[in-house]
């Protein structure tokens, strides 16, 4: 289908891209398009203008700024997958295929907020913020609450989202285990997982589910069953069947919820014995 008629407007900077947002509060900003094209051509959306924000090359960065790793809301996926981060270049290179990862941004995944996008495992487990930006100034948000349901951001009009900020996690282990039902599909059950160890006691952990909820959760029933406790075999069945407790899937095309809660289980033993590895 062709998408409905709108106004085409190409700011020269993130000022005028903000001011123009403000003035015409059901305009929608284009990232990657890759969300945004296919909602407009099911007229899922009508908007009356679209206001190009790809080409600002100062939103398409990543820094380490001390304990942080600073990456621009105009990041493509596929320079997050090359990038150091850990667990979160992991999961950047689970998404879709070669072209969705090269026009494909952070700031257009999490401003979108599909229940099964794979961002959102690790985003949580990370406990990463989200920079907003508009013409009043800049607010900083957890991701937590920025994600505050299905394809519901923490986002008013005139609000850009421009940058993602996450943890260095330095001298933890890591994994993103994704459940696909085809090479390129968004996730059916996505874990992400760090750990820290000191000697062999689970001294951090974290767990982050998507697909599983209207919105990605940290698998803290699993987390507590882990957490201070010397690994072995025992501890890791019972995280793992304890990771379930977090899961409420629907039933749909891609599996009954039964089954895609013992996917949960599943993918959380692999994503603990994946990282112990590293
Ligand atoms: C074939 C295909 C397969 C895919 N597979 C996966 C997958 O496996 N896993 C996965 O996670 N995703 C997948 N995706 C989605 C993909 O990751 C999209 O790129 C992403 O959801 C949207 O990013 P974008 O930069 O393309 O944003 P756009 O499509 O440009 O924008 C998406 C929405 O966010 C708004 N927006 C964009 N940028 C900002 C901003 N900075 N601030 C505020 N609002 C903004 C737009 O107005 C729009 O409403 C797939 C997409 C396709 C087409």
């Amino acid at each position: 289908m062709y998408p409905p008629k709108f106004g085409y407007v190409i700011p020269d900077n993130l000022n005028e891209a903000l001011e123009f947002l403000e003035e015409h509060q059901d305009a929608r900003p284009l990232a990657g398009g890759h969300s945004l094209i296919p909602m407009l051509k099911l007229r899922l959306i009508r908007p009356s203008y679209i206001v190009e924000i790809r080409r600002f090359s100062n939103l398409s960065y990543i820094t380490k700024d001390g304990n942080l790793y600073k990456i621009g809301a105009l990041t493509t996926h596929y320079n997050i997958s090359k990038s150091s981060i850990p667990l979160l270049s992991e999961t950047a290179s689970n998404i879709g295929d070669p072209q969705v990862r090269n026009m494909g941004t952070i700031g257009g995944s999490i401003s979108h907020l599909d229940p099964s996008a794979d961002y959102p495992a690790a985003l949580i487990a990370m406990d990463a913020k989200v920079k907003i930006t508009s013409r009043k100034g800049d607010r900083v948000v957890n991701f937590k609450s920025f994600a505050k349901d299905m394809f519901t951001p923490d986002l008013n009009p005139g609000e850009l989202v421009t940058e993602i900020q996450v943890p260095t996690f330095e001298g933890y282990k890591f994994s993103y285990q994704k459940l696909e039902r085809r090479a390129g599909d968004f996730a059916i059950v996505g874990v992400a997982l760090l750990l820290k160890l000191s000697g062999d006691v689970i001294e951090d952990v974290r767990i982050g589910l998507t697909a599983v909820n209207n919105v990605a959760v940290r698998a803290k029933g699993a987390e507590e069953e882990l957490l201070g406790k010397r690994l072995n075999d025992e501890i890791i069945e019972k995280a793992a069947t304890r990771a379930m407790e977090s899961a409420n899937p629907t039933s749909d095309l891609r599996g009954s919820a039964e089954y895609k809660k013992k996917m949960v289980k599943v993918l959380t033993k692999r994503a603990i014995i994946t990282a112990l590895k590293r």
